[in-house]
């Protein structure tokens, strides 16, 4: 069994508080793992006794024994995915960079806790292969689900492996890549909960739910950045926010 959870709580320094994460009531005893990260605010003026106070983001997570945490994220194309995880691997702990000496076109983001691969790189259908069959990357015959599970239960298990990539740029799969069993590993695709056998292997699953309005505004605003790369675009902020859903996946033996 593995349980995740994740709040924020604003508090003073004045007056710090703890938080304590229980997970008693449901009758579990686990290993637990706590990251922590704060944002600066200052509220209301100082002389009425305000001041700077701190928003907590407690993300907390627990699996069995040392093995890598596994965590499904799944959205459409564009909905946020690379975003988000950037946010959620930074609050892991340690800015999220592609391997080292690697392929420039890699797809794979890798921090100090955390290894985030994109499932795109188990495509099986090249660009051209998809358009000769008719089929999109959304479409399950596009896509390696044996061999997105066999890597994906090495990696939980301790075992590195050599994952495809698929490579954006020239819509053709490249050589693959090394991937080593990191703390917390990140499949975030299209189809990260599709196939039954990869789906039991996750601990944790995110749906990143994008209304299509919104969906398309980011498009075009991606669209519109990637034209207009020489000067570099306004980012929006956080002003569009994302409605995630996440479900405990009890996948673990205890
Ligand atoms: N929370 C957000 N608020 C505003 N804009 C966002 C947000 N999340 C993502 N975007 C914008 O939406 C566009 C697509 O985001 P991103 O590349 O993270 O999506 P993706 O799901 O990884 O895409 P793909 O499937 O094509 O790899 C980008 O222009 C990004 O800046
Ligand atoms: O992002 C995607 C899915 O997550 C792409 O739609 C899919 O991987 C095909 O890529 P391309 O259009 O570069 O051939």
């Amino acid at each position: 069994m593995a349980i995740c959870s994740a709040h924020t709580t604003t508090i003073s320094l004045r007056s710090p508080c703890t938080t304590t994460v229980s997970n008693a009531a449901a009758g579990l005893v686990q290993k637990q793992v706590i990251f922590l990260t704060s944002i600066n605010r200052r509220s209301g003026s100082r002389r009425r006794g305000g001041g700077v106070s701190r928003t907590l983001l407690q993300v907390s997570c627990s699996a069995d024994g040392n093995k890598p945490v596994v965590i499904g994220l799944a959205a459409d194309s564009g909905c946020g995915k690379s975003t988000f995880m950037r946010r959620l691997t930074s609050v892991f702990g340690g800015a999220a960079e592609p391997p080292r000496g690697g392929n420039p076109d890699s797809n794979t983001l890798i921090s100090d806790t955390t290894t985030v691969i994109c499932l795109d790189d188990y495509h099986s259908l090249d660009r051209t292969g998809r358009k000769e069959k008719g089929v999109t990357a959304l479409d399950p015959r596009a896509n390696n689900f044996d061999l997105m599970y066999e890597q994906v239960k090495a990696i939980k298990q301790g075992q590195a492996v050599q994952k495809p990539i698929y490579n954006h740029v020239t819509g053709l799969l490249d050589p693959p890549e090394l991937i080593t069993p990191p703390k917390i590993f990140v499949i975030e695709g299209l189809h990260p909960m599709f196939d039954e056998r990869v789906r039991d292997l996750l601990d944790f699953s995110i749906y990143l739910d994008i209304s299509d309005e919104v969906k398309f505004a980011w498009k075009i605003q991606s669209v519109g950045t990637a034209l207009k790369a020489s000067r570099p675009a306004s980012k929006p902020g956080n002003q569009i926010s994302m409605h995630i859903l996440i479900r405990r996946s009890s996948t673990l033996t205890p």
